[in-house]
């Protein structure tokens, strides 16, 4: 069956999007969320099954969230880092309102909890993106626009969102590009990345979550990543990440830091902050280094500086 697409080139229908049509739609946040979150415990139930009696099995609780607190205000940026397994996206999901199970604590989103308005201001960018590799850039984004967009807005103007968003990510370049996959070569790795960032920008969220957006990337393009993110958060969103070992230069770029061990705080604040924290308390490294690279250490318990 054939679907009626509006047709997605803009500029051969002479309604290619200027620079103010793009920035009045994404500049501004719809409204501003402060997220909270107190004393965070998530434990899971680990099932136990004998080998040889299988009905023998017994099941022990694991604590993946030890105690977890801190705020997120409108226009910041919070990364979330910390050794794998330490509990990032267990705690990502949990603030995304996505973790089901015994998770104890409170997550308030402006002094009240997820609602379906809340949910549909918010973002959630997964770490393995799932998108159609035959289709182009422009069509992956304008099939987005249309079934996320609200019904009040035409079909054409859902494609002139997705055409904003294609400039505001600086996809213009490879915007008729395919997708591409393991066996169909396509965009590179960066440019994926932000079209799954596109596809949670359409709906311009005040609130996003993205899982590991710059992992296996260049610094580089990782830089170009957060930078976006970085504006978007300037325009009063709210934004919240994981991230593996970011560059100095990104490192800096977070307003706060949250950095978990073993599903422990070990700090959260302001980033510019975080290493005359540690320094106060007897951690400080002997030589200048990778603020990440340091703290990466520390949670891991290597401390040898
Ligand atoms: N539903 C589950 N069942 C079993 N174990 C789980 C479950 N959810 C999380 N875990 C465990 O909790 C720990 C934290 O997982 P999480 O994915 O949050 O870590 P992470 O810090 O994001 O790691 P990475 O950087 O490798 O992605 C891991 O040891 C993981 O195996």
């Amino acid at each position: 069956m054939e679907t009626e697409l509006p047709s997605t080139d803009l500029e051969s229908q002479n309604k290619s999007i200027s620079k103010d049509e793009v920035q009045s739609i994404f500049k501004k946040a719809n409204r501003h969320v402060t997220l909270k979150f107190e004393d965070l415990v998530y434990k899971i139930k680990i099932q136990k099954k004998g080998y040889i009696n299988v009905k023998s099995s017994k099941s022990d609780e694991r604590m993946i969230l030890k105690g977890v607190t801190g705020t997120v205000y409108p226009g910041e940026m919070l990364a979330m880092l910390g050794p794998s397994g330490s509990g990032k996206t267990t705690l990502l999901t949990a603030l995304g309102g996505r973790l089901g199970g015994k998770l104890s604590g409170n997550i308030t989103y402006n002094g009240k909890p997820f609602s379906n308005p809340m949910k549909r201001n918010t973002g959630f960018v997964t770490q393995d993106d799932v998108l159609y590799p035959h289709l182009t850039v422009t069509e992956t984004l304008v099939f987005t626009a249309l079934l996320r967009l609200p019904n009040t807005l035409t079909k054409e103007e859902k494609a002139m969102h997705a055409e904003a968003v294609i400039t505001q990510l600086g996809l213009t370049k490879c915007k008729n590009n395919i997708i591409g996959g393991s066996l169909l070569r396509g965009v590179s790795g960066g440019e994926r990345k932000r079209v799954s960032v596109g596809q949670e920008m359409l709906i311009n969220p005040s609130l996003l979550f993205l899982d590991e957006p710059t992992s296996g990337l260049d610094s580089t393009t990782a830089q170009r990543i957060v930078s976006t993110l970085w504006e978007l958060a300037k325009g009063g969103r709210t934004i919240v990440m994981t991230i593996h070992q970011p560059s100095s230069r990104l490192f800096y770029m977070f307003h706060k830091v949250l950095l978990l061990s073993d599903g422990n705080p070990l700090y959260f604040g302001k980033g510019s902050e975080v290493m005359d924290y540690f320094s106060s308390i007897g951690y400080a490294p002997m030589v200048a280094m990778n603020p990440s690279d340091f703290l990466l250490d520390l949670a891991n318990g290597m401390f040898f500086y």
